[in-house]
């Protein structure tokens, strides 16, 4: 196994191939246009590769020739304290030569520089002029590494709000922070979506075993459903309202934070209770100051980081407070150790670049059109809606960097549930359906709650899984099989076909010790490293949203037709024809509804 120690704590320094100052165009250093991608020499050897070797390749019989595959085919990264992260990857349809060809294309497309350029501080997020710097939240070495922007060095900045983020923590988990009416605080509501609810919710609900006393409650949707059931559950004396908003104009969440203010003035009485129970997390200091929040209560961030690479800034303060500040810097400390991982490793034995290259193969040879993210975690059970976000958001993009369109596949559909939950679900289809559907199987060793022999079946479970979609039942198996249950040769010949399993179904098995702080901020670091490199092979945007933004307009258009009287033509029949639907049955003023 390629095994490498790297320590958080001491990255190893390798010299800078590039000088960057931040200003860098993202045209010129590690980003210029290339050729188009299946022109790259590089994609035609895989191309041939494919058709070759790689498309009848099966991984049950590549295991057969080689005993070493998962030897060769597997990483183990040791972490400082949490133990060692091990992906392995030898469950693919794909050998040496075909990896190789997937190292010398990431070459091409200058994927080394470009990692440079991002952690540095490039304005890789090109069509909104912004630099991309996650990886600054979390840089544990700031004495050593300044990042510019604007030719400031940013660091200082995240280290102030940082420690803004631990005072107020503490305080409030030490019930130093009072409510309006001097009662400590036991609840705490963030108020936000996307970005501002996806990380923290999932992040709370992963590390729950390191749960403070606090309870903490998301509320995102603009159903008022959502608010008016977490609010049930809360006293507007001992709740802190986070209102999570980077831009603090989105329109769910300044809803429901409005909503939430009502309720709370309603029993509070006056505006300066406020004070007490409201604070932003934002960039936007204006209009977090026009809603009444104090400046003092307001964690700031920046244009840089973006929504959905945000649990790292201010817009982890409830994570903070649902499991205490040190280990949200543990949190901090699990993704800076990926990311010295991804930025000094080289290609072969670097994760984020394998799982990458694996899920491109996949995508644009394979023609699969989705990709499985399988936590056999309960804890992690928002794990692949956090991705969902996180990879369809940033790669879901057709236009090339020279404003070309495509002509190949970019972002897959990612998708999941907790196993084996999953198992009894949609399993069958990844099994024996006609889709590939390739999936990352992600398992801890030891359980939070090791309560008889529940983790050993969950363990023996993902195993029999990934061996299960790997081998699948040949014909004579399976016949065997029936044969040894005494099966009638007629029933045997009619059931045959519907027993055997063709396998070669790939996945990956990424396995921590334990799912710790430091473990969870490591993985997610991970796919948020793969989600850029295979934005780097597609030549894509990967940090901007535009496809978001045509639903919202379109919103405000209609929701004024929605209040007025009038038949509304002004749309396609379709649309025309379910806004009067809605129109004809909604509550008139002056009906009361029954239940
Ligand atoms: O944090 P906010 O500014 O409220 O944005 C919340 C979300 O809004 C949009 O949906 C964007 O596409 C997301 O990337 C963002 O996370």
């Amino acid at each position: 196994m390629a095994s490498q120690a790297s320590s958080a704590n001491k990255p190893t320094k390798k010299p800078c191939l590039i000088t960057c100052t931040g200003k860098c165009n993202p045209y010129r250093i590690g980003m210029e246009p290339r050729p188009c991608l299946t022109g790259e020499p590089a994609w035609r050897k895989l191309q041939e590769y494919f058709n070759n070797k790689g498309s009848k390749f099966h991984i049950r019989d590549l295991f057969e020739k080689d005993a070493c595959r998962f030897g060769r085919l597997s990483l183990k990264l040791t972490t400082p304290n949490d133990g060692d992260i091990l992906i392995d990857y030898s469950k693919n349809r794909i050998d040496e030569e075909g990896l190789k060809l997937f190292f010398q294309l990431c070459k091409d497309r200058r994927l080394i520089e470009a990692r440079q350029c991002i952690f540095k501080g490039a304005k890789m997020n090109f069509t909104e002029g912004r630099q991309v710097l996650h990886t600054a939240l979390r840089n544990r070495d700031p004495e050593n590494n300044p990042i510019l922007v604007d030719g400031k060095d940013c660091l200082p900045d995240v280290k102030a709000v940082l420690e803004h983020m631990k005072e107020f923590s503490d305080q409030v988990i030490n019930e130093e922070w009072k409510g309006y009416s001097g009662k400590p605080i036991t609840d705490v509501v963030n108020i936000g979506i996307g970005g501002s609810d996806l990380g923290p919710l999932m992040v709370t609900e992963a590390l729950k075993p390191y749960a403070t006393k606090l309870k903490c409650h998301f509320v995102s949707n603009v159903d008022g459903t959502h608010i008016a059931e977490v609010l049930k559950k809360v006293d507007p004396e001992s709740t802190l309202f986070i209102i999570a908003s980077k831009t603090f104009t989105t329109q769910e969440t300044i809803t429901n934070a409005m909503t939430a203010k009502d309720w709370f003035l309603e029993k509070a009485g006056n505006e300066e209770a406020i004070k007490k129970n409201f604070v932003a997390l934002s960039t936007n200091k204006e209009k977090v100051t026009e809603f009444g929040i104090d400046e003092a209560n307001m964690f700031g961030f920046w244009d840089w980081v973006g929504g959905r690479y945000s649990l790292w800034s201010a817009i982890g303060l409830s994570i903070c407070l649902a499991i205490g500040f040190k280990n949200f810097e543990k949190l901090l400390d699990g993704a800076y150790f990926m990311d010295q991982h991804f930025l000094n490793e080289p290609l072969e034995k670097n994760a984020p670049v394998i799982l990458a290259c694996l899920g491109i193969w996949y995508s644009n040879f394979f023609g699969a059109e989705t990709h499985a993210l399988l936590p056999y975690d309960q804890y992690l059970h928002r794990f692949a809606a956090y991705f969902q976000q996180g990879d369809m958001e940033s790669n879901g993009k057709h236009i090339t960097k020279a404003g070309n369109s495509v002509n190949y596949h970019t972002g897959p559909i990612v998708w999941g549930e907790p196993g084996t939950n999953g198992q009894h679900a949609f399993y069958q289809l990844i099994h024996q359906g006609t889709r590939l559907i390739p999936a990352d199987f992600i398992m801890p060793v030891r359980s939070h709650n090791p309560i008889g022999n529940h983790h050993t079946l969950l363990l023996s479970n993902f195993l029999a899984q990934t061996e299960a979609l790997m081998k699948g039942k040949t014909e004579e198996e399976a016949r065997k099989e029936l044969e040894a249950a005494k099966m009638r040769p007629d029933d045997l010949k009619k059931l045959l076909p519907h027993k055997t399993f063709e396998g070669n179904r790939p996945t990956n098995s990424i396995l921590v010790r334990k799912f710790t702080p430091f473990t969870l901020g490591a993985i997610i670091a991970m796919y948020e490293h793969k989600i850029f490199v295979q934005g780097i092979i597609w030549d894509i945007n990967s940090y901007d949203q535009y496809g978001v933004e045509l639903g919202k307009q379109l919103a405000k258009v209609i929701e004024p037709e929605l209040s007025n009287d009038d038949e509304i033509k002004t749309h396609d029949s379709s649309t025309n024809g379910l806004i009067s639907f809605i129109k004809e049955n909604k509550l008139k003023p002056g009906e009361v509804e029954g239940k």
